[in-house]
């Protein structure tokens, strides 16, 4: 049999207001040792998912289980294996990253060694007495990071952590992912308006748009999701005849129009071929942008 997932939520909705559902029906499987790419838009659901998750908002409808256990009724000792970054962190400018760990370290109850531990991983133990003011953003990043470790958490959860950085600090942060997940076995959880950003490191993907999970699997499904997301758009002299004849493409009625899922060029000259073969007038046939392949773009274009 195997393993259970590490984390399980089932059919989460969530409402800021009565009438507006910011979350519907999210189901999330994430298994232990993966990184999970948590991916969407703007406004799309991923902080207020992730603080559901942690425990920061309570849950209206749904269920969540971490380490097997549900959040409601074991909180304390899940969140005890968690750590995460989200939304800005807290850190103290005018004291130096040991002392800011230092600040966190007994409210975590963590060792002194560990102090010099996450420093070493996160790359920030030769800053000395330099103050975190001074730091650039990708260090105050990697810093927050750092008290995130701490507890020595099993799973990892952080909330647009490249947002802001450079392309130096990006790359630094993937390597930094990377390590915590194959060197110290961590899971991780990161979320971003990219898909760029973290394709690079995460072997499985979510995708959430207008609140609702479109996509979720291992990130070599994604692409062939992605192409399926296409349609060819036609328009003849006889649509209900057309939307007959292209059964076999699992048409679907546009309005005035016909589309069918876009597979590659070949088909669509082979549509044609068709259509003008039972003497259909061809007015339209082109590829369309659907709401998901535009979120496609939205997802891989730097804004
Ligand atoms: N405290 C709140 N009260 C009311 N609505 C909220 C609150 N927080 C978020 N929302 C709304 O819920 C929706 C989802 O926001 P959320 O922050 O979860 O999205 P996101 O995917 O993390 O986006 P972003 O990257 O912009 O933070 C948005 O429409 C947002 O305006």
């Amino acid at each position: 049999m195997s393993e259970s997932p590490l984390l399980k939520a089932t059919s989460l909705t969530y409402r800021y207001e009565k009438d507006v559902a910011t979350l519907t029906d999210i189901n999330l499987t994430i298994e232990k040792g993966c990184i999970y790419g948590f991916l969407g838009p703007n406004g799309a659901g991923k902080t207020t998912t992730l603080s559901l998750l942690l425990g920061l908002l309570e849950v209206q409808e749904g269920h969540i289980e971490i380490f097997g256990k549900p959040l409601t009724s074991d909180r304390v000792s899940i969140l005890k294996k968690i750590g995460s970054l989200i939304e800005s962190p807290s850190l103290y400018g005018h004291l130096t990253a040991k002392e800011n760990l230092e600040v966190y370290r007994e409210v975590y109850g963590a060792s002194k060694a560990r102090i010099a531990e996450v420093l070493n991983i996160v790359g920030l133990e030769d800053t000395g007495k330099k103050t975190v003011k001074k730091f650039s953003l990708g260090m105050k990043q990697r810093l927050a990071i750092a008290l995130a470790l701490l507890p020595n958490p099993e799973l990892l959860i952080l909330d647009e952590p490249a947002n802001g950085l450079d392309p130096a600090g990006i790359i630094e942060l993937r390597k930094l992912i990377k390590t915590l997940n194959k060197t110290h076995g961590m899971t991780v959880i990161i979320s971003s308006h990219l898909l760029g950003e973290v394709e690079k490191i995460v072997s499985h993907v979510g995708i959430i748009f207008k609140g609702k999970i479109i996509f979720q699997g291992p990130l070599s499904a994604l692409h062939s999701f992605q192409q399926k997301a296409s349609r060819v758009f036609i328009k003849t002299s006889d649509n209900e005849t057309t939307f007959r004849l292209l059964q076999e493409y699992q048409p679907e009625k546009e309005g005035e129009a016909v589309s069918v899922p876009f597979e590659n060029i070949n088909q669509v000259a082979e549509i044609n071929r068709k259509l003008t073969s039972h003497n259909l007038d061809v007015y339209l046939l082109y590829p369309k942008k659907s709401d998901l392949e535009q979120l496609f773009i939205d997802l891989t274009t730097a804004p």
